[in-house]
């Protein structure tokens, strides 16, 4: 190390203040108080824009987010780039996402668990985890049925998790049974519980929200021998005879734009939690990763681990629908009021997820290797997500909105691909810190995926025109297109009216390849990844619920050798 950096030293070093790092912080801090723990976060500590459920929301190029963008994307999004952006505070992601939040199906977790051959990702193993992150406010519909699935959920955890019917304000959406029905007439059948290990069919969404305020993981309280660092971006790790000795960092000096690097010490050990784009970046920029990678900018390899590889992301196309029912749609009516409230919660109710088509399946059988193949028809499996927003969103702002957006009486369908056997990689620009990563996520480069998703638009699109007194009519499009629903056209309206991901970026320093089960890094001691990245294979959930619980898991985990 140069000498004339000032060094510091702490216990513990945990990189970025995101879902999973806040977590860390707050678990391991309140059981070992005597430990030392310096928490890095390169964003803000709080912005009051986040706090109210819909005060700010990620995408569209705020100063509280990372706001990378793909290299061109080919198929679906002719050659575009496509917005990839995360959260740049404390709460990472889930200081600016929406707020949906949805664990996915027991399946998932299971083949997790098997793949890496470690039962303590399994569906059962975790779901105390899960719970232990929440507190529920459960459905009109669920208090109604006497509350059969009250086991599976938590009561007295940090996050906030409710329903339209039971936010704390008034959400009786106008749309509501006309868009349950438009479910029904996808052939999904009402869900008890989707966060209970089954969400095949729809079912009231979850949402991270209370009475109008975003319930986030700055939540999670920190004990008092945190030192939290904001503005400070972690640049390297420090790796000496196979061990992580500490980190590199570039603090801000106060509220300037000047800088000062430090070199922390980690006498335990160093955590990267700085997300799955972020985490892998400062794995390569230590000399950990490909040999040929690290070689193309004249970095010192130490070892050869497969980060950056195995990158997934859930590919989304949104359509848009005009009705002529007044004051159905945000931005139409009153925005408060005695029975309806559009500020307290995203504008929907309904979420569904399912399977893929038969014709898909049939092709998944065709182009995936056996085990891969296993997996993706295995039973409980879902691969499509659907559901409608009571205003118009383009979350992926590829192109401007158009005149007249966010707009009156237009209400979008979200058409996600959960289950992308598409991966994608994550490398390095240059060996400058400061230089965003390269971002490829591979977006429907397979057919299979192409196939599940562009099924879904076209089914979701048949459905939303027979919704009895409806009369949806696609928005944005010319007369030409309104009738066709081939690929090609799909493709054609991805592109001119918005498609993109929906920031769920995994995978990239996956458990098996890149982490063990104790998510420490292979043939590294005293460094371990926790974040989305070590998600292995894609879950079909938004990942934030899924993260709060892995997160928990792990703290456990390091709890149990510091
Ligand atoms: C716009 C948007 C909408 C989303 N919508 C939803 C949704 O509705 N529901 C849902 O479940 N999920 C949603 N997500 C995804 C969800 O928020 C993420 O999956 C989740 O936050 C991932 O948690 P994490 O701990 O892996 O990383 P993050 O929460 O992203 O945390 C990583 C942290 O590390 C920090 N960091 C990065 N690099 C460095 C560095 N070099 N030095 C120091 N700090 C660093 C970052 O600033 C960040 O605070 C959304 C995400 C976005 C961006």
């Amino acid at each position: 190390m140069d000498p004339e950096i000032p060094k510091l030293s702490f216990d513990l070093v945990i990189v970025g203040a995101g879902v999973a790092g806040c977590v860390l912080a707050s678990r391991i801090s309140h059981a070992r108080p005597h430990l030392r723990i310096l928490l890095l976060e390169a964003g803000v500590d709080k912005d009051d824009r986040v706090l109210p459920t819909l005060g700010i929301m990620g995408g569209f190029d705020s100063n509280l987010e990372w706001n990378y963008r793909s290299v061109p994307q080919a198929r679906g999004f002719g050659g575009e780039v496509v917005n990839l952006t995360s959260g740049k505070i404390v709460g990472g992601g889930s200081a600016v996402n929406y707020q949906t939040f949805t664990r996915g199906p027991a399946v998932d977790y299971d083949q997790w668990a098997e793949l890496v051959q470690d039962p303590r990702w399994s569906w059962s193993s975790l779901l105390p985890y899960f719970k232990k992150s929440e507190t529920w406010f459960p459905s009109a519909d669920l208090r109604e049925r006497g509350l059969p699935t009250t086991d599976l959920h938590g009561h007295d955890g940090p996050i906030k998790v409710s329903h339209a019917t039971n936010s704390g304000r008034p959400r009786n959406y106008p749309l509501r049974e006309k868009s349950r029905r438009f479910h029904e007439l996808r052939g999904c059948q009402h869900a008890l519980d989707i966060n209970g290990g089954n969400p095949e069919g729809y079912a009231e969404a979850f949402n991270s929200t209370y009475e109008g305020l975003r319930s986030y993981a700055a939540g999670y309280g920190l004990g008092e021998n945190v030192t939290l660092w904001t503005r400070s971006l972690v640049e390297k790790i420090v790796v000496e005879q196979g061990a992580a000795k500490g980190v590199v960092v570039l603090r801000s000096v106060g509220d300037t734009d000047t800088h000062e690097r430090f070199y922390v010490e980690a006498s335990k050990e160093v955590i990267l939690s700085a997300g799955a784009q972020s985490s892998p970046k400062i794995l390569l920029l230590s000399g950990i990763g490909p040999t040929a990678e690290l070689a193309r900018h004249q970095i010192a390899p130490i070892l050869d681990l497969p980060v950056g590889r195995n990158y997934a992301d859930h590919p989304a196309i949104f359509t848009y629908w005009a009705i002529d029912l007044p004051n159905a749609v945000l931005g139409d009516g009153e925005m408060q009021g005695p029975d309806l409230d559009w500020t307290a919660g995203l504008p929907y109710d309904w979420i569904s997820f399912a399977p893929a088509d038969q014709g898909t399946r049939e092709l998944a059988r065709q182009f995936l290797p056996a085990d891969q193949y296993q997996r993706y028809s295995a039973e409980g499996k879902l691969q499509v997500e659907a559901f409608t927003v009571y205003t118009s969103v383009d979350t992926c702002t590829r192109t401007p909105l158009a005149p007249g957006w966010p707009g009156k009486r237009v209400f979008s369908i979200a058409h996600i691909l959960v289950d992308p056997v598409s991966r994608g990689t994550v490398t390095l620009r240059s060996a400058d810190p400061a230089d965003p990563p390269i971002l490829d996520p591979n977006l429907l480069a397979s057919p299979v995926d192409r196939s599940a998703l562009y099924e879904c638009v076209r089914s979701c699109a048949r459905a939303i025109q027979a919704v009895e007194g409806l009369n949806a009519v696609e928005w944005g499009v010319d007369d030409a297109l309104r009738e066709d629903w081939s690929d090609e056209a799909i493709e054609s309206r991805a592109r001119k009216m918005g498609a993109g991901t929906v920031f769920h970026p995994s995978g990239t320093c996956a458990m098996g390849q890149v982490v063990d089960g104790d998510c420490r890094v292979l043939g590294i001691q005293g460094l371990r990844v926790v974040d989305a990245g070590v998600i292995p294979i894609p879950l079909a959930a938004h990942y934030q619920a899924p993260m709060y619980g892995v997160a928990e898991r792990a703290a456990e985990i390091v709890l149990g050798e510091v």
